[in-house]
């Protein structure tokens, strides 16, 4: 039985992640020092979405903070599929420019796909195009970036030296962006992973067996004290708005998993604000360099 007095370790994403750019600053001052230039990111967004600017602006911050070159393309709402495309195709011809992020959601009249599909290979920062998750879910194949926030994920685990390797784990949600990808990269770590979503009766007897979950269910605070076993390593991804009028912006963000309960049994729990978020921007650096070195050694 779990002590009931017990406090989960917090895993402090926001410094693990400063432990990230730190690393990544020497890094590009390296690269610079080698090559006489430095890594380069073009962060496109397609208007003007509140939580897609605030997102925006802090991947253009971190990317100056570690002196990545970061190349911002501003473009209308209205703008149309075959202008963005050309956007996009031209970024891919742009020597100064590493890596490719095109913020989403984007506006309904665009075709997600077909711009996510243009993106190079080799500048899939984001690792969205269709080639590099089909990799991700091969053995022995290396996609050329691994999707930001499960990358980030994955690293949390590992710098807080929670063993993946022959532990059950347990993926809550299946989108493309996380739960898919989290739940391959698990696997990849030699972990044994159960996917639960929305069509999953029970989810919470199959959480409950679960050494580490990891919650990307966009559900807010979905995931309670008695869902997990005592111990267990929780992961949360979720970023999800509710409203507080004691708050300025008259919301706050809260996770998918019920964090005060929780932490009364997990053995390690990552917060939101301050866990999964701010890694998922350290991985995009991470990518970013990644990219650039590999251009950077190809004699681009
Ligand atoms: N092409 C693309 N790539 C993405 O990686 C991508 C995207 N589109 N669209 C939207 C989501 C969301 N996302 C977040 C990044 C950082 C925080 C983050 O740092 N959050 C802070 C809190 C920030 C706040 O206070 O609002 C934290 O959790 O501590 C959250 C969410 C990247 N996304």
């Amino acid at each position: 039985m779990a002590d009931p007095a017990s406090v989960a370790q917090i895993i402090d994403g926001k410094a693990i992640a400063k432990a990230i750019h730190q690393e990544i600053a020497e890094e590009v001052a390296q690269l610079k020092e080698q090559h006489g230039k430095v890594p380069g990111l073009a962060v496109v967004i397609v208007g003007e979405r509140k939580d897609s600017q605030t997102y925006v602006r802090m991947k253009r911050k971190a990317c100056a903070e570690v002196g990545i070159n970061s190349i911002n393309v501003d473009l209308p709402e209205n703008i149309s599929q075959e202008e963005l495309l050309d956007q996009v195709l031209e970024l891919n011809e742009n020597p100064d420019v590493h890596g490719i992020l095109v913020q989403l959601p984007l506006p309904k009249h665009i075709n997600e796909e077909a711009i996510l599909n243009a993106v190079g290979l080799d500048k899939d920062v984001d690792g969205f195009h269709p080639l590099n998750i089909g990799k991700l879910c091969m053995k022995g194949r290396e996609p050329s970036s691994i999707p930001c926030t499960p990358k980030g994920c994955i690293e949390l685990l590992k710098r807080s030296k929670i063993p993946i390797e022959k532990k059950k784990a347990v993926v809550v949600g299946r989108s493309n962006i996380v739960g898919m990808p989290a739940a391959l990269l698990l696997m990849k770590n030699d972990a044994t992973v159960t996917v639960v979503h929305s069509r999953t009766p029970e989810p919470q007897d199959i959480v409950k067996e679960a050494d580490i979950v990891i919650a990307a269910a966009g559900q807010p605070q979905m995931i309670k004290r008695d869902w997990i076993k005592p111990g267990a390593a929780v992961i949360d991804v979720g970023t999800n708005a509710v409203s507080d009028p004691s708050k300025k912006l008259g919301y706050r963000i809260v996770g998918d998993v019920d964090f005060e309960e929780v932490k009364t049994v997990a053995g390690w729990i990552s917060p939101v604000p301050g866990g999964v978020g701010p890694m998922t921007i350290a991985m995009l650096l991470r990518n970013t360099v990644d990219c650039a070195k590999a251009a950077f050694a190809s004699g681009a």
